[in-house]
This record gives structure tokens, sequence and C-alpha cells, in this order.
């Protein structure tokens, strides 16, 4: 059946269904709980269900989790769909500005790949599908240094024979362990360029005045390209040799609450979303879902954050690149063991590399708790990029922004109180902690 025809029956039976909240926990959020409050990770898949069945947020320290439902938006046959407001039309104005970031789309990315299986159709592609790992990053020849606009953007790949400068070389290729591909080009010598978002310029821009300034990669302004904008940022890769790279995606919640009110208020069934579950777990969809062959964003993000660990420790590991092979394929990687199994892999077994790698979070949690631009965001999506090499040598960097907004006036976000829709709360500390103690306990084995 045509794509477009099968899309348009999808929305008659949509028109007739609903978005609810059901509180039930079925297939989403509902493991994110609360009424638990523990020093320790919270993992045992048995305690969880029956201390935060349909219930949302919990706290470590000792402090008590605040027990709050999660706000799921899942298909049901009957039920009562919200209205839209002329508030939730203003709302969807204002936060235009991210609208390029939340309706890219993207598919599959599970399996593991090597700087041999990526094809050259793909590399070329600028369709904004999911990125596996090893890519070659396109590069504008002569002018990328002088900010000028240039004819058009060639692969490195193409001009290898060319005499190359050793860093150039050695930048290829590029590791982008998770995102959309074709996000990134290949800036000047150390730099990459990254899709423009106007949101995460803001955020580049308020932290060049901050305490976490030394934790993020420098930030070189707004660059035309070729009629298009990008950021230019400093590529992190660029001093490494044969960098071994994670990409760890922080926070208890993985989407914007605007995202929710906008699926609520204008629903948009996704069927590549839908599928990436399917391939996942056959199981995953409701009856409903499978009926539609197509879920929508919130849901399959919440799905994706309950089978992973972001909901059961505030973090998940999305990609790995270790020598030549990348892997994104940790959608199931859930439990504390076996995050602590991902992480032993990742070093060899490094003892050196672990503690390194405390070091630098632990500077992180310093600088983020004076931060002022950590206190008055709401940090969606955003990543800590994990980088060794075999001279032992590891950093952590802060990256990211492009779903980190901003508070309104005069609020604050501790970063670890459950969330519940309209606190904004994302979990960032609480995650981080987590993921600091999952690494002690590597580095006391
Ligand atoms: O990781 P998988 O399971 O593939 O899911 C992806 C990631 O969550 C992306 O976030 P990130 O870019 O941080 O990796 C997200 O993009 P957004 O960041 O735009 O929300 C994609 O949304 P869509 O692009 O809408 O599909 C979503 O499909
Ligand atoms: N400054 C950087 N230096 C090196 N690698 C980077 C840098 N920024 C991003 N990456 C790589 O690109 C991937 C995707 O980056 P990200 O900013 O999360 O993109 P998106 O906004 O499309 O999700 C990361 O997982 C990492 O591998």
């Amino acid at each position: 059946m045509p794509k477009q025809r099968r899309r348009s029956q999808r929305e008659a039976v949509f028109s007739r269904s609903s978005l609810v909240y059901d509180g039930s926990g079925r297939g989403g959020g509902g493991e994110r709980a609360g009424n638990f409050s523990s020093t320790e990770i919270c993992d045992d898949q048995a305690q969880m269900a029956e201390q935060y069945s349909g219930q949302a947020g919990f706290l470590r320290d000792g402090k008590p989790g605040r027990g709050c439902l999660v706000p799921q938006v899942t298909i049901t046959s009957d039920g009562d769909s919200r209205e839209i407001t002329a508030e939730d039309l203003e709302e969807d104005e204002v936060n235009g500005r991210l609208r390029r970031k939340l309706s890219n789309s993207s598919i599959s990315s599970n399996g593991s790949s090597t700087v041999f299986d990526e094809s050259e159709d793909d590399i070329l592609s600028d369709n904004e599908t999911k990125s596996k790992g090893i890519v070659t990053l396109e590069h504008l020849g002569d002018s990328v240094d002088s900010g000028e606009q240039s004819n058009a953007w060639w692969k490195l790949k193409t001009i290898v024979h060319c005499p190359l400068v050793a860093s150039q070389r050695r930048r290829l290729p590029w590791v982008q362990l998770a995102g959309h591909k074709g996000s990134f080009k290949a800036g000047d010598e150390g730099t990459i360029l990254k899709k423009f978002s106007e949101n995460e310029k803001l955020c580049f821009e308020r932290l060049k005045e901050d305490a976490l300034l030394s934790f993020v990669p420098g930030y070189y302004g707004v660059v035309e390209r070729d009629g298009e904008l990008f950021l230019k940022m400093k590529d992190l890769l660029a001093n490494f040799d044969l960098p071994n790279v994670m990409d760890c995606k922080m926070g208890v919640r993985t989407y914007l609450e605007e995202e929710l009110v906008r699926a609520r208020v204008k629903p948009k069934l996704r069927e590549d979303l839908y599928n990436k579950m399917l391939e996942v777990d056959s199981e995953a969809p409701t009856a409903e879902e499978k009926k539609l062959q197509a879920v929508t964003k919130p849901r399959y993000m919440q799905w994706r954050e309950s089978v992973s660990s972001t909901n059961t420790l505030g973090f998940r590991i999305e990609g790995i690149k270790r020598g030549e092979t990348c892997n994104t394929d940790f959608k199931k990687t859930r439990s504390k063991e076996d995050v602590i199994q991902v992480f032993k892999d990742f070093v060899e077994g490094n003892k050196n590399i672990i503690n390194s790698y405390i070091t630098r979070l632990d500077d992180i949690k310093q600088a983020l708790k004076a931060s002022e631009f950590f206190k008055k965001h709401e940090v969606i999506g955003s990543s800590l990029l994990f980088i060794h090499d075999h001279k032992e040598r590891a950093e952590v960097w802060l990256i990211d922004f492009g779903k980190t907004t901003p508070l309104p006036d005069g609020q604050n976000l501790d970063h670890y109180r459950p969330w519940e829709e309209g606190n904004r709360e994302d979990g960032y500390l609480w995650g981080l902690d987590n993921l600091l103690q999952t690494l002690s306990l590597l580095a006391r084995e």
C-alpha cells in the first residue's frame, strides 16, 4: 500500500482514538516512580515494580522521593482528548524556536558498525537519519577557515590522496555516536560544524560566562556554508590518538514537557518510531498501536527510557566506539551490573582510566553545582562524552544543548527532585551521582 495512503488511513483511525494519560505505567515511564528513598542505585526490577508502579520520581542521598504520575501519551480506542486552547497555541508559538530540533525524524540505529560498513549513499545523504557511529564528515575544501561562502561540500574521503596535513588525515574518519546523520561537517583544523539550532546557539552563548565553560566544547560562533547555518565548535576528538568514545545521555527524562503537550494537542503518529520499537521488542506496542502501526514520540521516548537505564539510573549509554568498532546497541542496557560491564569493556579494565573519569566527573559535579546556567535550565537530551586513548588520557565533556531550555525568570531547578509535569526537573544530578557511584564500584572491583 502506498505510504501516503497508509498514513491517511492511520490518521482516520487515530481521529477516533485519543491520547490519554492513564497513569497505569503501561509500556512507558510507569517504572519511574516515587515514594522511594535510598542511597543505593535503584536497579532491582522487582523492587522497582512493587514500589514504583504507576508513579514517577525517586531520589537518592536519603531525600524522600515525592510520588508523581508519569503523564503518558499512549493510544487507546476510547477516552477523552484534551481540547486545544488558545494558551496552548501561544505556547506553541513561543517554543517555535525549538521546532527544527523537534521535527527531526529518524530511523533505526541498532547494531554496530565499523569504519567500512557505512555506505557511500549514507555518508552523502543529509536526510537526518540516525547516526550509527563512525562517519566520514563532509568538508568544505579551502574556505572552511575563512567563514566565507563556498560552492559545495566535499567529503574528506574523496580527497585523501591530496596532500593533507597530518591532523586532517588523523581526523578521518570521525565518530558520531548519537544524533542525526548529516548533522555534522568537518570544520577547519580541530573544529567541527553542527547544524544550526537557535536554542543550542543561545546555550553556548550563555555558557561563555559560566562555571561550566571548561567542561563544554569551545564555541566559535555561527558560520554559513552553502546557504546553511552551522555552529562551529571544538572537535573534542582532535587531540586524541585513536580515541575510544562513549556517549551517555543524562537525566531521567529525554523529551521536553513541550513535546508532551504538543503530542496531546496535535498528536503525530510516527511509523518510524513504531518500527524502531518493534526492532527492540515486538511485544512492546499495545494492541492499538499495532493496529495503527505507529506511536507518538513521547510514547516512544518514555518506552526507551523504561527499557534502558534512564528511568532506573538517570542516565543511559547511547553508543561506544572502541578501537575501530562502534556499537549503538545499548537500548536494553538497564541494570547497574550491565552498565558496569559495559564500562569495564570500554576501558578494558584499566583502573587508571576509570579513576581519571571519576576525577573529571567529580569536577563536573562541582561545576554544575556552581553553575548559574545549570540552575536556570532544564537540561534534556544532553550527553556526557567520555574519551580516552591508549596513553591513558581521559576526558569527559558536556555536549548537546539542542533541547536545553531556559526556565521562566525566578524558577530554578535542583536537578534531583522527581519530575512532575510542570516542574521541569530533569534528574541530571541524580543521574550523575548514580554514574559516579557505578564507576566507583568498578574502580573498587
Ligand atoms: O535514540 P533513538 O531511539 O533513535 O531515538 C531518537 C533519539 O532520542 C533522538 O535524540 P538525540 O538526537 O539526542 O539522540 C531524538 O531526537 P531529538 O533530539 O530531536 O528529540 C529522536 O527523535 P526524532 O528525531 O524526532 O525521531 C529519537 O527518535
Ligand atoms: N564537540 C564534539 N567533539 C567530538 N564529538 C562530538 C562533539 N559533539 C558531538 N560529538 C559526537 O556527535 C554525537 C552526536 O552529537 P550531539 O550533539 O548529541 O548531536 P544531536 O544534537 O544530533 O543529538 C555525539 O554522540 C558525539 O559522538
